[in-house]
């Protein structure tokens, strides 16, 4: 790269984008890199600012931001994200198909702490659809070292990719209702078409709904007749305080299923049951997923679509950012609730 008079640039190749901004107008390349410069374009070029410009040179080791960018976006990229050609040094990644967005928080941590490297993501954990933005990337100068992005690359072959879209599976579905005042017909049943509304955004659908009383036998009997009949995930509804007659958590854990919390650090949603009876989910849900727009459901509903084991400590990270400030008007997904 050399740095030459415009006048004298003539027949020469540029070796950047020069961006053109009318306020409330444009902001784009007037000029892309790799552009032979011709007679006609110096007005042009000396109305944009440039007295001068930079020339392309081979052979160094430096690399053109267009093609740095270029090489980190490749590196981190896993299933289900696609890149856009670099635009003034800068390289997009989007959505490839419509699912859950999975980010390596550290190993993007990591990334960013490398000198002169910008890596700029959305949240983890979002649902997404094809073809939205996702994350963007470029490093900071015109040309950056080699070394600088073969350490980007080496962190991304280590970890694995920085980000990913993981497609969500149509589980067929079984619910309980829980609850005397139901089940008897004190009231009639409001939760369940809560849930199964919920559910059909997924493409999920309910293929058993069975109600019950508050009897813990009776919610174990059916966890494991559903199971039996082939349902991908289970889903109890009510019960789940700490009143005598809440018996829902006892009847999910005398199933055998192996309990990941009967707890969460999420408002609302703190009496939330997960448990997984062989590879299959099951939910407890409580009675603030029935009122609430956003709550605990929201946030782990997409997670076990797509296919993910949930630990403890995947519960124990929802804490920072599980606290809904319950506005007037909900703009869930778009707030910091479960960022
Ligand atoms: N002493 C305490 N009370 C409560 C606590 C607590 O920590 N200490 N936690 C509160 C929180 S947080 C929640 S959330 C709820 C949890 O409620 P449950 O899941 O146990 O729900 P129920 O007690 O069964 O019902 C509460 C309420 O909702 C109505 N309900 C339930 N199911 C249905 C349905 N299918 N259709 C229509 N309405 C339904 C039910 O009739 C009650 O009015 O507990 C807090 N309490
Ligand atoms: O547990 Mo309730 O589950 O916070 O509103």
């Amino acid at each position: 790269m050399r740095k030459v008079k415009v006048e004298d640039a003539v027949g020469m190749v540029l070796c950047h984008d020069i961006t053109r901004i009318v306020p409330g107008e444009f902001k784009g390349p007037a000029f892309k890199k790799g552009h032979v410069v011709k007679e006609e374009d110096i007005p042009e070029l000396l109305k944009l600012g440039k007295d001068h410009l930079y020339i392309w040179e081979c052979g160094s080791d430096l690399l053109h931001e267009n093609d740095a960018a270029l090489r980190i976006a490749k590196a981190s990229m896993g299933q289900g994200v696609d890149y856009a050609e670099p635009v003034e040094g800068k390289v997009t990644i989007k959505a490839a198909r419509d699912g859950l967005l999975k980010i390596d928080v550290e190993g993007l941590c990591q990334v960013n702490e490398i000198d002169q490297i910008s890596f700029s993501t959305r949240h983890t954990n979002q649902v997404v659809a094809k073809g939205e933005t996702l994350a963007g990337t470029r490093v900071i100068p015109l040309v950056i070292k080699n070394d600088q992005i073969e350490a980007v690359e080496e962190i991304c072959r280590s970890r694995g990719p920085l980000l990913e879209v993981k497609e969500m599976q149509k589980f067929k579905v079984g619910l309980i209702t829980t609850g005397n005042e139901v089940y008897y017909g004190r009231i009639q049943d409001k939760f369940g078409p809560v849930v199964k509304e919920k559910l059909s955004r997924f493409g999920c659908r309910v293929l058993w709904h069975v109600m019950l009383p508050d009897d813990a036998a009776q919610i174990k009997d059916q966890i494991l007749n559903l199971r039996d009949q082939g349902a991908q995930m289970i889903i109890t509804t009510g019960g789940m305080s700490v009143d005598p007659d809440d018996v829902t958590p006892n009847g999910v854990k005398s199933t055998g299923a192996e309990l990941v919390t009967y707890g969460s650090p999420v408002l609302p949603g703190a009496m939330f049951l997960l448990a997984y009876l062989d590879d299959i989910p099951i939910m407890g849900l409580p009675a603030c997923v029935m009122f609430f727009k956003a709550t605990v459901f929201d946030l782990m509903l997409p997670r076990v679509l797509a296919g993910e084991r949930i630990t403890k400590r995947d519960i124990a990270m929802t804490g920072h950012g599980g606290l809904c400030m319950n506005c007037q008007e909900c703009r869930y997904p778009m707030c910091p609730f479960g960022k």
